[in-house]
């Protein structure tokens, strides 16, 4: 394609044109695409601040890289770099003149002499107090950086490369994939940490709004013999890509998978914990990865390299595509199954595209329909009203829970192995429970439950993850804090709530996880089976511990028995040598 052509057809967007309805005069209706409407609440998708977007794009871009790597079976490597770029390099990237302040009033961090004086008397008064606190061995917290500061020194754009072993994109995929929102590979029932064919176009938007550059994308598959290279843009008004460049180059190594690299806006200074905890929990849950963490800056000293070793060759199985259950479907679902479905008449229609239903299960809901319904009716002949009677047998019915077969645990090795890892507790418990259903969907809870270990403060430590993503946002609400805080009597398994190291790590995996919100921070707490299944998954790890914490004690007290025992024999034989003395005195 030529640079800056879109990937829109002319004859689409002639036949586009002629479907639209003319616009009355004095309408003040307006439309929004769905890219106009994510740029407008990037919030909701986990872009909210500069900080917070470097955090939910470096994100975006390790879990499709694992996803991609996973779905062919590799034991992924997993290579990301966030290079800090200083705003002199920045602007010359974009061809902008270094341009020297002429009226510094105009800026938002300009100071009045008379401010500037307050602001340092201040500064001094808190180096003061901290000075005093250092001396008396109390924590010194770091100083607030004050407007003036913030707005001359900090650099705030940075290069996010993100490079994967992945399966790689089909060539004439890649601008759909990058470039149109809600458009992705992930909308089956099928377990991936993507779903919603949003994230990677929600870190280009977001570019685009902080940078005005677009997102670059090479990737290649296995058994081809060329390279994929792709620089693009969105159209954020159409909510089509913006392609500058699409080429396919000479392939010059033997490698397969992508690797992807934004210029974004961000505050490493603010978010550098919570990525560094994000990668590190991800290393977690995913020990058969290897990551290699960059962050590079012109100050050597900021810089850090970050290797997470893998720990195991073994991986979980490759989770299965499933088909809906019964139970799960709503009306539009339905419409949607029957557009689509192959079948031509209803009782195979109903058999092949739903889970649970044998034939002769097909053939017994059929009869209950009604008389207007057969066997071999054609199911695209199916009325409006007939859909809705289909539904609502399918709300009313009982059906089998749909198996887990189709999901991918992390396993309670790995969970164990990242939890020794982690924190190296005193003692650890895990639980994997079996599958169960919420609202049609199959959902698998396993727990760990730890006491004491380095790095783990007093009290509950919670570590949440949902189809192997690892959540740090939104905590409080999120259905595994508020059970391992309110639901458990943590009393009654020798375990003091307060006082104890506790580690509660909750991983919850299912073709449909309940996020509340696209941004995947935390997963509501009023689903019930999901509430019940996550405390007794808890319950068990700390029914577990709890028979440990009592032969410890009993260990404990036997010990304490034999000192005491001891110390009795060595009083007695003092007592002994006492009476003896006269004697041998004599
Ligand atoms: N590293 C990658 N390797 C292979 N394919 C990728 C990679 N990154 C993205 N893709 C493809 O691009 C699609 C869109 O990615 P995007 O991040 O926008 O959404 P998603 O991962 O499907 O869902 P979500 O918005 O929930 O993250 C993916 O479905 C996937 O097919």
């Amino acid at each position: 394609m030529e640079i800056g052509e879109s990937s829109e057809s002319p004859e689409g967007k002639k036949k586009s044109k002629s479907k639209t309805p003319r616009k009355p005069k004095d309408s003040v209706l307006k439309q929004k695409s769905p890219a106009e409407f994510f740029a407008d609440n990037k919030n909701i998708a986990g872009f909210d601040n500069p900080g917070k977007c470097l955090y939910t794009t470096v994100r975006e871009l390790v879990e499709n890289a694992l996803d991609s790597a996973e779905s062919i079976s590799k034991l992924p490597i997993v290579e990301i770099t966030i290079e800090e770029i200083v705003r002199s390099k920045f602007n010359s990237m974009i061809g902008l003149a270094e341009h020297e302040r002429v009226d510094e009033e105009l800026y938002d961090d300009f100071e009045s002499a008379k401010a500037r004086e307050k602001r340092l008397a201040k500064e001094a008064r808190i180096q003061e107090i901290q000075a005093k606190n250092a001396n008396l061995g109390k924590k010194v917290k770091e100083p607030v950086a004050s407007k003036a500061m913030k707005g001359r020194g900090e650099t705030s754009y940075y290069r996010v490369t993100c490079k994967d072993n992945g399966k790689g994109m089909p060539h004439d995929d890649i601008p759909n994939m990058f470039g149109r929102v809600l458009s992705g590979t992930k909308y089956g029932l099928k377990q991936t940490r993507g779903k919603f064919g949003l994230g990677a176009k929600m870190a280009l938007i977001w570019s685009k709004m902080s940078t005005g550059l677009p997102i670059e994308i090479t990737s290649s598959m296995k058994g081809q013999n060329y390279t994929s290279f792709c620089r693009l843009d969105i159209d954020i008004h159409r909510n089509i890509p913006h392609i500058h460049v699409h080429e396919k180059q000479d392939k010059k190594e033997r490698w397969h998978g992508a690797e992807i690299q934004i210029v974004i806006e961000g505050n490493w200074t603010t978010y550098r914990s919570k990525i560094l905890h994000y990668m590190r929990q991800m290393a977690v849950i995913t020990p058969y990865a290897e990551f290699l963490f960059r962050f590079l800056s012109d100050a050597p000293d900021k810089n850090v390299t970050v290797k997470f070793a893998r720990r195991t060759d073994i991986m979980p199985p490759v989770p299965l595509e499933t088909k809906y259950h019964p139970s799960a479907v709503d009306l539009l679902l339905i419409k949607r199954l029957i557009a689509e479905t192959s079948k031509q008449n209803l009782l195979q229609f109903l058999q092949h595209e739903f889970v649970n239903i044998s034939k002769s299960h097909a053939e017994r809901l059929i009869g209950e329909m009604g008389p207007d319904f057969s066997h071999k009716m054609l199911v695209k002949s199916l009325t409006s009203q007939q859909i809705v009677r289909i539904h609502q047998l399918f709300r009313q019915a009982k059906f089998d829970d749909p198996s887990g077969d189709c999901l991918s645990p992390a396993g309670e090795y790995n969970l164990r192995l990242g939890i020794i890892k982690e924190l190296h507790p005193d003692m650890v418990a895990t639980y994997s429970g079996s599958a169960q259903v919420f609202e049609g969907h199959p959902f698998l809870v396993e727990a760990g439950v730890s006491v004491g270990g380095k790095d783990v403060k007093q009290g509950v430590n919670i570590f949440r993850f949902a189809n192997r993503i690892p959540l740090l946002f939104e905590q409080g609400a999120d259905v595994v804090t508020r059970t391992a805080l309110k639901r458990i009597n943590w009393n009654s398994y020798k375990i003091n709530q307060a006082q104890d190291k506790i580690g509660v790590f909750v991983s919850i995996v299912s073709t449909k996880i309940p996020f509340k919100g696209t941004g995947k921070e935390y997963i509501g707490d009023d689903i019930s089976e999901i509430a019940a299944a996550v405390k007794t998954s808890i319950q068990q790890c700390c029914t577990q511990l709890k028979s440990k914490i009592l032969k410890r004690i009993q260990a404990r007290e036997q010990q304490e028995r034999k000192r005491n025992l001891s110390k009795f024999v060595i009083w007695l034989n003092g007592i002994f040598l006492m009476l003896q003395v006269p004697y041998m005195t004599f």
